[in-house]
């Protein structure tokens, strides 16, 4: 029987080789390196890759030159493929439920950043209460004048975080990692909304309340932190804004694009909001001028899942995925399966 083809986008494995291996013993590779999105679209249509039956893409920085995985591309796919594991715990780039209806699993590799973006969470959770984005930036002013002030005032403006609520929309797998270590770390109260209660044995793990109503939650959140996925809507707007209590912060490390900017921006310049911390912005790799010039406010470049280990957890589910699916029939982490009406090989 002739192998399976395998469509690799991007770069080359770096970390996971003998994985890879596996791969190339159960699959012809064909490879697809950086192409741009005319050229991609070319190379599907005229089926340059073959009728391949999965994808793989190893890595964040790579494979996705082509752009959104939309109409466009889906429809070109051959009906072989069956499986796509990429990196990466987002997938606002990708139509999942599109693939699914084209019988096309989706997994993405999650769990391996969890740790490195909640440990972003919890360092952004932490500034948001004490204002260390002030301090540094003081100090890096060289302006005896500024490190005066911010050495004098800081202490009158800033909490430690002990004791205070933590009202977290979209308690998944990162979301409870982070309501682990700020409710171990720093004793929070931790509270949520979700569009499913946990169990109430997990829950207990962190003490956590649930909300069903997420303005309820916002009016009683010292600190939200927003980990849901990007679904097409903006969760956080005006209205909501205005639901939270006056003085709190607003934490986001899942998508720029769950976020009205402009309406945040009102919120922090008003005093409604004391502090903002953002991992991730609504038009990257462009951030709002007008948020990084307000000294409340925390600027990262969508960094909280990157870390070294993060990026070889993302090459191995990946691999492990696709190993999984021709082995057992089963992926490991699909994200589509709700919309997929008969997973099969
Ligand atoms: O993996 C992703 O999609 C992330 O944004 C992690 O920060």
């Amino acid at each position: 029987m002739p192998k399976p083809v395998l469509l690799h986008l991007g770069d080359d494995v770096q970390w996971n080789r003998d994985l890879y291996n596996k791969l190339q013993e159960r699959f012809n590779i064909m490879r697809s390196y950086s192409m741009n999105r005319e050229d991609f679209k070319n190379a599907l249509s005229h089926n340059r890759f073959g009728d391949f039956a999965a994808i793989y893409r190893p890595f964040w920085n790579t494979g996705g030159e082509m752009g959104a995985w939309d109409e466009e591309f889906i429809s070109l796919l051959p009906r072989s493929c069956k499986i796509y594991a990429s990196a990466g715990a987002g997938f606002d780039w990708v139509d999942t439920q599109r693939l699914a209806r084209r019988g096309i699993i989706y997994c993405n590799s999650a769990p391996a950043c969890t740790e490195s973006v909640a440990d972003t969470a919890i360092w952004l959770i932490l500034n948001a209460f004490r204002n260390f984005t002030w301090s540094s930036s003081a100090a890096r002013s060289l302006d005896p004048g500024k490190f005066r002030e911010a050495h004098q005032d800081i202490a009158a403006t800033t909490h430690n975080p002990n004791g205070f609520s933590l009202g977290i929309i979209g308690l998944g797998k990162i979301g409870y990692r982070i309501a682990q270590k700020a409710h171990v770390a720093f004793e929070m109260k931790i509270i949520y909304n979700d569009v499913n209660r946990l169990p109430e044995s997990v829950e207990k793990g962190v003490s956590a309340q649930y909300y069903e109503n997420l303005d309820d939650m916002l009016a009683d959140s010292d600190c939200v932190l927003l980990a849901t996925p990007f679904v097409g809507e903006k969760v956080m707007n005006a209205e909501r804004f205005a639901k939270m209590k006056r003085g709190s912060r607003f934490v986001n490390i899942a998508r720029g694009k769950l976020v009205d900017e402009v309406s945040l921006l009102a919120a922090l310049k008003s005093g409604h909001l004391a502090f903002a911390g953002l991992d991730v912005h609504y038009d990257e790799p462009n951030v709002n001028p007008d948020l990084a010039r307000l000294p409340q406010v925390e600027l990262l470049s969508h960094t909280a899942g990157a870390s070294l280990e993060s990026h070889m957890g993302f090459e191995k589910i990946g691999l492990q995925n696709i190993l999984s699916f021709f082995d057992t029939g089963k992926a490991i982490t699909p994200v589509n399966l709700q919309w997929l009406s008969q997973p099969k090989l």
